[in-house]
């Protein structure tokens, strides 16, 4: 292999399993800030245990390694065709040793490409600069926060902030806006990067390129300095707290970017990163290839295993098939230890069902939304690499129906689900359960063997039904069988808190 492609896959593998110092000191703060015993706290120490997990084992933090976005300076004359396919090498190369998990898809076939090539994919942008070597900076976001990016278009209405108009002060309402509509479903606790100006596509790049700000820096422009802090803590004034589990920390960092715009558009673009923030960078010497310089890594930052995790003594035990006896006796906030046989099941697989039987018995079972990093060892057998759940929201028109179609008693995800999922929760006698997200090592430990695997030739090592051994697998039942939703609660509490922010502040 050649000297930059493996300085790239180094890279790669970094960016996926070793959180950087910076984000690791915030996650640490946060941890700090919440009362031990609290369902917020719990979270956190299971997020940092897996953080440890992931560096220990050199597995990815999370299982969705998200859109891989390379961002390149190369000196004049550097040769950027001969890097960029070094790029898309070295990106094959990560996926087949599992650091990254496939996620190129055809929009229009919904193949996956296996490999993370594909139209697209990766995203490499290049620069030029008048330095001698090469930088390249990598962040691998998830699909999750992505999808709770927004962009706003002033003047606008707003939900509990009223009008906000093109100034300081409507800037300002957007931007607490953004961290309100995302609740836990980005895996808050988060960050934010926050473009001002440009068009829709220039404002989100620059609302991008704030991520790429060491979080322990100072904003130069005053202003922005200013209301950076001032999101920071405001922003967790809103209680929506780590999976949107209630508590004091929702947002973790705040990076504001400017541009300028024309008359007619007036935008904020805010990119929601989850607490998996992973992007590092590396200085690569342009005649050898070799790294010179890690970025990203000035201060180390060591982590230890937490006390106070699941209280796994007082969890109640699952094993499909469940009665619904059962399940009508569990209520929100009841942890529990699923032991035996789950299944997975994401989109495709929720589509799929909606008319189709189902490739096996799912009577009194379980059906976990996660679409894992797997590989296959020498013997030939499927080996968990990684395996978080994914948003359970994106399932909300077809669960209730799947529940009632299959006899389903739970479904495990994370960042909740809507009124028509609580209701056949209520209607079939099933209940919602509530997994950490981004914590794919935490959970790939609870897998103890891959039973089989039904879907995968049509939909992709992401999108198969997996069925799964598991021993004693927490969660948290977050919706009930009586009615009874904490993602509704707080999303409620969150809307009034944001309501106390109406009044204007920069004036
Ligand atoms: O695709 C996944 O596995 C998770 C996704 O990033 C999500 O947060 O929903
Ligand atoms: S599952 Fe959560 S931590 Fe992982 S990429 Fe999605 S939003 Fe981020």
């Amino acid at each position: 292999m050649s000297a930059i492609r493996d300085s790239l896959v180094r890279l790669i593998t970094e960016t996926s399993t070793n959180l950087p110092p910076d984000v690791r000191r915030a996650i640490k703060r946060a941890q700090l800030q919440e009362e031990v015993g609290t369902r917020a706290a719990l979270a956190l120490n299971t997020i940092i245990d897996n953080i440890i997990s992931a560096e220990e084992d050199v597995q990815p933090i999370c299982q969705d390694t998200g859109m891989p976005t390379f961002i390149v300076h190369t000196p004049v004359g550097y040769n950027q065709i001969e890097l960029e396919k070094e790029i898309r090498a070295a990106t094959a190369e990560a996926t087949r040793l599992g650091k990254l998990r496939p996620n190129s898809v055809d929009p229009l076939t919904g193949k996956n490409s296996g490999d993370n090539l594909g139209p697209g994919t990766p995203v490499v942008h290049f620069h030029q600069w008048e330095r001698d070597d090469v930088e390249i900076k990598l962040i691998l976001k998830g699909g999750g926060c992505e999808n709770k990016n927004i962009q706003y278009a002033l003047p606008t209405d707003l939900p509990g902030l009223g009008r906000a108009g093109r100034d300081l002060d409507g800037i300002r309402k957007c931007i607490l806006h953004a961290v309100y509509q995302a609740q836990g479903q980005g895996c808050s606790a988060g960050f934010i990067g926050v473009g001002i100006g440009g068009d829709r596509t220039s404002g989100y790049e620059l609302a991008k390129e704030q991520l790429f700000r060491p979080l322990e820096d100072t904003n130069p422009n005053p202003v922005l300095a200013e209301l950076e802090e001032y999101i920071l803590k405001t922003a967790n004034q809103l209680d929506i707290g780590t999976m949107g589990f209630g508590g004091k920390v929702t947002l973790l960092g705040c990076k504001i970017g400017v541009m300028n715009r024309i008359p007619a558009s007036f935008y904020v673009s805010v990119a929601y990163n989850c607490w998996a923030f992973r992007r590092l960078g590396i200085v690569v010497d342009a005649k050898t290839g070799e790294i010179k310089e890690w970025l990203y890594r000035d201060k180390p930052e060591a982590m230890e295993r937490p006390q106070g995790g699941f209280d796994v003594k007082n969890a109640i035990v699952l094993r499909a098939p469940i009665s619904e006896e059962q399940i009508r006796s569990l209520k929100v906030g009841d942890v529990v230890l699923i032991e035996g046989e789950i299944h997975t099941g994401r989109d495709e697989i929720h589509k799929y069902l909606m008319k189709h039987d189902a490739p096996v018995d799912l009577r009194g079972g379980i059906i976990y939304h996660c679409g894992p990093v797997m590989l296959k060892d020498e013997q030939g057998n499927w080996q968990v690499k990684a395996a978080g759940p994914t948003t359970s929201s994106r399932e909300e028109p077809y669960q209730a129906d799947i529940i009632e179609k299959f006899g389903i008693r739970a479904v495990i995800g994370k960042g909740g689900m809507g009124a028509k999922t609580l209701a056949g929760l209520q209607k079939s006698g099933a209940v919602y359960l509530n997994a950490i997200g981004g914590a794919a090592q935490y959970y790939a430990r609870c897998i103890k063997k891959v039973n089989g695997v039904d879907l995968l030739e049509q939909f992709g090592i992401p999108e198969a039904m997996w069925h799964l051994e598991v021993e004693a697998f927490p969660a948290i039942v977050t919706m009930d069988a009586h009615g009874n939703s904490l993602h509704k609660d707080v999303a409620d509490h969150s809307l009034v808190k944001l309501e106390d922010l109406k009044e204007p502040v920069f004036v």
